[in-house]
């Protein structure tokens, strides 16, 4: 490859992971391997400067605005960090420091680099008005709603001593117990589940629904104050400030006079951080003084007066002791590593704690798939190398290839049958899971599909929860999730269990008194009310998710349309394809499922649809976007929603600069018609809009 094509491919890959990264919450691949072709890129660009493009990812900000927001620009633009994995370049970003100060003394703060995403806030006379994420750096994504659903962020602080208009920023993080509760629920609902805090809070941020924003209780630490005219003189002042107004700031921060004491705070950190209750990646160490950082100013894509040090994942070395085979909710068959330490080799596996490696004692891992083992080309008995993603979820990364010449090492024999319920295990072309075709009396299966049909977004019955749903399931009182609506109040007092956490080897004990049985009552009984698309999604059936069911159940209207649907006729319907297609018919052609979904039809669950497909009438309003306000003569505000959209319109959820039509009724806010007014947005009558409908 010529250094030109070299250049042109890495610029390609690079913006491959970044869209994946930013737009998706998806890493392919590491930070420290993605930082890597960034620095190659960097080097080719140095030696090779008449091939550098202008829009090359080493000049700009790695993010981009999503079409799914209102755009706004930011006052100030929200730059990234220059970043480095080493001393020495920490100590060369302190003689640039030096230099470009000449002489001048100079102090650094140094602060923790939470792993999350960079979000703006904008108060103006101490009210909360605007939260923007960094998008390119220029323009980000208005999350307003999403960001107030933060509990340690102020809405409003007192403004005595601030300018009337300032913007904070700061870090949106998810904590770790949170994510961890998010993975769960994502595994039972057999959803693609998150692979850091990172990625789990930018995915959260940016989702339509606030109401499931505020139920994935994210948090935020803020780090910088920012306004027109210099309130502060130092990044430390501004700190103690924030502080003291309310904002959430971290306490680990440190002001420091020399690049060892940097170095001597690095070193601290690298453990005691596996503490706390969030991701953290680094360090970042900041010049103190807000002239001196002026004087240093920034480059296209990042401060000179700042650097990141980011912590390389720790990598140990395990012994790979035996691997287990779990089965799925919907069959999928995971291999999972158990694993100890070199030094516990020899142990009975029952006494060993595991290697210790970012904090915590790892005693097991992910395999992922077949595939994956032979990727990895790993052997029981192997010493391999264990490192913890985003420095949460272990995973194994090689093989001491070496060391086979002193232990013995054996295959791993991936099994031909359900190690659950002994069925041959089958794999669809072109994808990596095996799985156990034996959904109708697989046990793990049975169980998930229960625990899938009660989840909140399901049928809803959370009293039925954590560990009840096991209960239930090994005395054989509830195999399907029919069996839950013949439940009777005096087979359910008195219930006990003690359920064993594998991990942490704590017993739990769940016991069914009069309260919770009420409550489990209750719940059942009220899930007879959740609509049809709820129902739909809540069978479980592959590939139909939260989405598809309602796009279904809206098309089909009822479960008996359906069931007897025609792959042809579900093929028909839009978005739907032919994957899903068959699995809806093999679903119903299966005589459990038959029998489960007349039981749940006796049970009295709503088995129809009263939601109204969008029906075009024209596109006479395609590309153009609306606001309703206030109240209307000839229609409610759903029934004119409906009208907007089947003409071709869009609804956006508030009056921004790219808003083309205010529709404004009788009573709408005085404070909206002015905003609209000073954006230039069309004002709307209702008689006008009709007019433009009928002009089609
Ligand atoms: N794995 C992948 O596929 C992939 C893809 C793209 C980017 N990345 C990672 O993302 C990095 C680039 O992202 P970036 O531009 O956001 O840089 P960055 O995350 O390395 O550093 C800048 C960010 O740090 C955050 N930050 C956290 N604590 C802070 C503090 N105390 N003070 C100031 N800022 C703080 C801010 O959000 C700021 O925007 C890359 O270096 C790479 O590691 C990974
Ligand atoms: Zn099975």
């Amino acid at each position: 490859m010529t250094p030109e094509q070299q250049i042109l491919d890495l610029i390609q890959k690079i913006n491959y992971y970044n869209d994946r990264y930013y737009q998706d919450s998806v890493s392919e691949i590491s930070d420290f391997e993605f930082d890597q072709l960034l620095n190659q890129l960097k080097a080719l660009e140095s030696q090779y400067p008449e091939f550098r493009q202008s829009d090359s990812p080493t000049q700009r900000v790695g993010g981009t605005v999503t079409k799914s927001f209102n755009t706004v620009y930011h006052r100030y633009p929200m730059l990234s960090l220059d970043n480095t994995y080493n001393e020495q370049e920490l100590r060369n970003f302190d003689d640039r420091v030096r230099k470009g100060l000449n002489g001048e003394a100079y102090e650094y703060i140094c602060e923790l680099k939470f792993d999350g995403i960079s979000l703006s806030f904008t108060y103006e006379n101490g009210v909360l008005v605007r939260g923007v994420t960094r998008g390119d750096g220029t323009r980000g994504d208005e999350i307003t709603n999403n960001i107030k659903t933060i509990r340690t962020l102020p809405l409003r602080v007192k403004a005595a001593g601030l300018p009337e208009l300032f913007e904070v920023r700061g870090e949106g993080f998810m904590p770790i117990s949170s994510f961890q509760k998010l993975n769960e629920e994502m595994e039972t609902l057999g959803e693609n589940l998150y692979a850091n805090p990172r990625n789990a809070a930018s995915g959260s941020f940016k989702l339509q629904d606030s109401a499931e924003t505020a139920r994935r209780a994210l948090d935020c630490y803020i780090y910088s104050f920012i306004t027109d005219n210099e309130v502060f003189k130092s990044h430390e002042e501004s700190l103690l400030e924030l502080k003291s107004r309310g904002f959430n700031v971290s306490p680990g921060w440190r002001k420091v006079q020399t690049i060892d004491e940097v170095i001597a705070y690095i070193h601290a950190w690298e453990e005691k951080r596996m503490t706390l209750p969030l991701a953290t990646d680094g360090i970042v160490i900041k010049v103190n003084s807000f002239e001196q950082q002026r004087e240093l100013g920034f480059t296209a894509k990042s401060p000179r007066w700042a650097i990141s040090f980011k912590y390389k994942a720790e990598n140990k070395p395990a012994v790979l002791r035996s691997v287990n085979f779990q089965v799925g909710r919907i069959g999928t068959i995971t291999p999972v590593a158990n694993l100890c330490a070199e030094s516990e080799r020899m142990l009975p596996y029952n006494q060993v704690r595991g290697v210790h490696l970012s904090g915590t004692y790892v005693k097991r891992a992910t395999l992922h798939n077949a595939n994956e083992l032979i990727r990895l080309g790993i052997r029981i008995g192997d010493t391999v190398f264990v490192e913890k993603s985003g420095e949460i979820i272990p995973k194994i990364t090689g093989v001491d290839i070496t060391q086979r010449e002193n232990f013995l090492t054996v295959p791993i024999d991936f099994p031909v049958n359900c190690p659950e319920c002994g069925s041959p295990l089958q794999r669809n072309e072109g994808e990596v899971a095996f799985f156990c075709p034996n959904d109708s009396h697989c046990p793990p299966q049975l169980k998930g599909r229960i625990e899938h049909f009660i989840h909140r977004k399901a049928m809803n019955i959370e009293s039925l929860g954590e560990g009840k749903v096991e209960t239930l399931f090994d005395i054989n009182l509830v195999r399907t999730p029919a069996d839950l609506y013949d439940l009777k109040y005096e087979s359910l007092l008195g219930l006990e269990k003690n359920i064993l956490n594998e991990e942490t080897g704590k017993i739990k004990k769940i016991s069914f008194r009069e309260k919770t049985v009420e409550n489990i009552l209750n719940g059942i009984a009220l899930s007879k009310t959740v609509p049809f698309k709820n129902v739909l999604f809540a069978l479980g059936i592959r590939f139909v998710g939260a989405t598809v069911a309602e796009k279904l159940a809206v098309y089909f209207k009822s479960i008996d349309a359906l069931r007897t649907a025609s792959y042809d006729q579900l093929v028909a319907v839009p978005e739907i394809g032919g994957r899903i297609a068959q699995s809806i018919v093999s679903y119903f052609s299966v005589p459990e499922n038959q029998l489960l979904v007349e039981r749940l039809q006796r049970a009295g669950l709503q088995m129809e649809s009263d939601e109204k497909p969008v029906v075009l009438e024209s596109n006479v309003l395609e590309g153009k976007t609306f606001v309703i306000s206030g109240v209307f003569e000839n229609f409610d505000r759903d029934d004119l929603k409906d009208k907007i959209e089947a003409n071709g319109g869009r609804i956006l959820s508030g009056v921004s600069g790219k808003l083309n039509y205010l529709l404004a009724g009788a009573n709408m806010g005085p404070a909206k018609l002015e905003k609209a007014r000073k954006l230039g947005v069309t004002i709307l009558a209702e008689e006008e809009f009709l007019a433009m409908i009928r002009n089609k």
